[in-house]
């Protein structure tokens, strides 16, 4: 009898590669008093060293270094500490000390800073993001496999050049098009309209798909002289819908506004004629779907107010990539070619 075991290493010139774990919090990083509550707990409160010494098998994998950048739960998110994320991520794969990068991350916003790094870091090495959904003190926590996984992704050479990957539960998504789907379950990320890129099997990920829009190294956008990302609110579409949050908006300075419409990007009339005068005043409005799937079709009236369509973004991507598109231009035709690219 055999035993055909896989090689879970993979070396660089005789070498372990070298991956980077930067910490940002969640509740990967959370703690509580009762391990079989697993929604009763701090998110963002145990440092990244004591996160990694629960995997010791790490050490096979790769060599690990690692920086605690934030430690917070991820709806507390600011563009400012995204700009520092990304600065960061391109600093360490600039020179050839780093592989590769694994962020620990809160569930809440993983996608969205997934996203902002897709379309900021300027590499084709491996970065790889991932979280969990159950606090480091819950009976079956899934912090350490998830985190071991991340590390055997981003130390794989067959993740480079796919753009930043999310990895929880053992799926492999593109973060352009990964999200979080469900409130509180261990399977809570996924992707309704084309699934996922792969899966990882005992430490070896295994891809079948690939995203072909741009990315990474291919992306317009640099973000390294930044301080701050443009103001973009989102408001979110319903009956009786008035035009005093666009006003709101406008008046708090907003460059541009996300609608998360009902069905294909429908507005109630009112609203409606509160975008297109925030439109007409070079206000760029995004309209998206609260649906979650799909692509949100440009309207002769919508044509008309130049709104432009997210593609199939949800309106949290979407608000990801205007902010950054507006930090090249607030014409929104060329906006629109930007979701129409990435
Ligand atoms: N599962 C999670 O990571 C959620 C915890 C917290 N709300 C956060 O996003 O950081």
């Amino acid at each position: 009898m055999s035993i055909c075991l896989f090689n879970r290493r993979e070396t660089r010139e005789g070498r372990l590669p070298r991956i980077k774990v930067l910490a940002v919090g969640g509740t990967i990083a959370g703690k509580g008093t009762d391990g079989s509550r697993t929604t009763q707990y701090e998110a963002g409160v145990i440092g990244i060293e004591s996160l990694l010494e629960v995997v010791p098998q790490l050490e096979t994998l790769a060599e690990i270094g690692s920086a605690q950048i934030a430690n917070i739960p991820s709806f507390a998110m600011t563009g400012r500490l995204l700009l520092e994320l990304a600065a960061r991520v391109n600093e360490e794969l600039a020179g050839n000390t780093c592989d590769g990068i694994v962020v620990t991350h809160g569930t809440d916003t993983l996608e969205e800073t997934a996203y902002f790094l897709h379309l900021t870091v300027k590499s084709r090495k491996p970065v790889v993001v991932t979280g969990a959904m159950r606090p480091a003190t819950a009976l079956s926590a899934d912090g350490p496999l998830n985190l071991y996984n991340a590390v055997a992704l981003a130390a794989s050479r067959s993740a480079e050049g796919r753009g930043v990957l999310i990895t929880l539960n053992d799926a492999i998504g593109s973060a352009r098009d990964m999200s979080k789907r469900h409130t509180t379950t261990a399977d809570a990320f996924g992707q309704r309209d084309f699934g996922l890129l792969g899966w990882i099997v005992d430490g070896v990920p295994r891809f079948y798909y690939e995203s072909v829009r741009r990315h990474t190294w291919q992306s317009e956008f640099d973000v390294g002289g930044l301080r701050s990302l443009p103001r973009v609110d989102m408001l979110y579409g319903h009956g009786d819908g008035g035009r005093e949050l666009v006003e709101a908006a406008v008046a708090a300075g907003a460059g541009g506004i996300v609608h998360a419409g009902m069905g294909n990007g429908g507005m109630y009339p009112d609203t409606r004629d509160a975008l297109a005068a925030a439109a007409a005043s070079g206000v760029v409005v995004v309209s998206a779907s609260r649906t979650g799937s799909g692509v949100v079709t440009a309207k002769p009236a919508d044509r008309l107010s130049r709104f432009v369509t997210p593609d199939n973004l949800n309106p949290h991507k979407a608000r990801v990539l205007l902010s950054l598109a507006l930090t090249r231009t607030r014409d929104p035709d060329l906006i629109q070619t930007m979701f129409d690219t990435y």
